[in-house]
């Protein structure tokens, strides 16, 4: 893993990009397929599954045989794992809902906003190295409490043509209305463009690889809305001498496994803390059954000591992770000035495990910098504000003039005459 000690700041940038690809170098790939999935619908489809997933699909659908067997396929104790996930997830996301407040902005004039669920979502459910069944939790649930009607779940099939059953199990008593099988930049085409397969929707969620983010990116140059870019994970801990050097050692590598392009980082005050992180990385990475993935990962990763807490936060801010863990004894410090952050775990604790899974938070989050400008999901994700107005005659004689003058200034003469009309009616 690279060192770091005190990197000046003109450094910074170089110092935390990410591995990823840049956004240009998959564009093309995406186009070409994009076009050939909207010219081709399930052909298109199905060349492409043969192509990345190496399997020849008959039917993209999941059947109600296969969603009946999967219940079967998946022990009593995942079942109750899940179930518990899927109450805390519910709590949290339940406590998001809002209530709705008439103003009264002038007197006689009313506004207010409502919201409503997106009719048609699209759910994309990572499988190419390991099956996200999580994700299914935190996709499904908040799409169900909003009310969604139409819920369209994407995942990519194993080479014998079948999608892992605890993803099934979990899309079944989650509410999905279809189960597909597709991966990949193929499956947001197809959510994108409907095939014969794959009905259209509104806006597509979920987490995914780098080509996947940068589908789902390019998705909305066609008219569908997304979640936000959720790419590869990330993770950054902050760490002084109160911190577990074995706790921070296991939570990189957490992150470090979901795949080569992850990108976990250290960022600390203590030297003492860095030598024991970097110790503990390579005892633990030893007994990872994915250790081949999280070594390249870490070979991304950085360890970066800085002087002050001042330095530190302001260079967390710049980077802007995805997940943000602070094990220091001045936690308020770095949370009351945390900017840029999707999802932060606080204390010796809290693992950021924790919230992959089971604490209730939601774990599609926005990388590569995005925390800068987008939310996590959350239940405002599924659902639109639409605003109400209603003016009585004596609202539009408190605020008609103001909005003549407005019109006039504009040089819209028909706004202004909407008003005019209505007011020389009340005369
Ligand atoms: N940000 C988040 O909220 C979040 C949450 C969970 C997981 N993740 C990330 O999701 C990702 C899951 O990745 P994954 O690969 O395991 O599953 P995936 O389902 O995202 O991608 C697999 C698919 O990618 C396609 N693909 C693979 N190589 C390709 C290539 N060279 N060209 C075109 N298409 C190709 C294939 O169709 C394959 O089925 C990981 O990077 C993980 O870190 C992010
Ligand atoms: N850490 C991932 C988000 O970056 C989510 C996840 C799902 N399963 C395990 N982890
Ligand atoms: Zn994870």
């Amino acid at each position: 893993m690279n060192t770091n000690i005190n990197p000046p700041k003109e450094n910074w940038s170089s110092l935390l990009q990410r591995p990823t690809k840049t956004f240009e170098v998959v564009e093309t790939t995406v186009s070409s397929i994009f076009d050939d999935v909207k010219r081709n619908g399930d052909d298109g489809i199905k060349r492409y599954t043969s192509i990345f997933d190496g399997v020849e699909l008959t039917d993209i659908k999941v059947t109600d045989e296969e969603i009946l067997q999967a219940e079967n396929l998946i022990s009593k104790e995942l079942k109750e794992a899940i179930q518990v996930a899927k109450n805390n997830i519910s709590k949290f996301h339940s406590s998001q809902k809002t209530k709705t407040y008439k103003i009264e902005t002038a007197s006689g004039v009313f506004c207010w906003q409502e919201k409503r669920p997106i009719q048609k979502v699209g759910l994309y459910i990572p499988g190419g190295t390991a099956p996200l069944f999580s994700s299914v939790l935190m996709l499904a649930i908040p799409a169900k409490i909003a009310g969604c009607k139409e819920i369209i779940l994407c995942s990519p099939p194993n080479k014998k043509g079948e999608i892992n059953p605890a993803i099934i199990y979990a899309a079944k008593i989650c509410g999905v209305t279809t189960i597909l099988k597709v991966g990949g930049i193929q499956a947001i085409a197809g959510l994108a463009f409907g095939t014969e397969s794959i009905p259209k929707v509104f806006k597509i969620f979920g987490p995914g690889n780098q080509y996947v983010t940068v589908a789902k990116q390019l998705a909305t140059k066609f008219g569908v809305a997304i979640d936000m870019p959720a790419g590869p994970s990330e993770l950054l801990v902050v760490a002084d001498d109160s911190a577990n050097a074995s706790f921070v050692a296991s939570d990189l590598l957490s992150q470090a496994e979901h795949g080569t392009d992850s990108q976990v980082i250290l960022v600390t005050t203590s030297k003492k803390i860095l030598e024991s992180v970097e110790l503990e990385l390579v005892k633990q990475l030893n007994s990872l059954s994915r250790k081949a993935i999280a070594e390249k990962a870490i070979e991304n990763s950085k360890l970066i000591f800085v002087e002050t807490k001042e330095v530190a936060l302001e260079l967390i801010n710049e980077y802007g992770p995805e997940h943000f863990i602070v094990c220091t004894n001045t936690n308020d410090f770095y949370i009351d000035g945390i900017e840029n952050a999707g999802s932060v775990f606080i204390g010796n604790y809290t693992p950021e495990s924790a919230g992959d899974y089971a604490s209730g938070t939601n774990h599609t989050l926005p990388t590569n910098g995005h925390t800068k400008a987008y939310s996590g999901v959350n239940l405002d994700s599924f659902l639109k504000a639409i605003s109400f107005q209603k003016i009585s005659k004596e609202g539009i004689q408190n605020i008609g003039k103001t909005i003549e003058i407005m019109a006039e200034a504009e040089g819209l003469d028909a706004h202004k005459n909407a008003v005019t009309l209505r007011l020389n009616n009340l005369k």
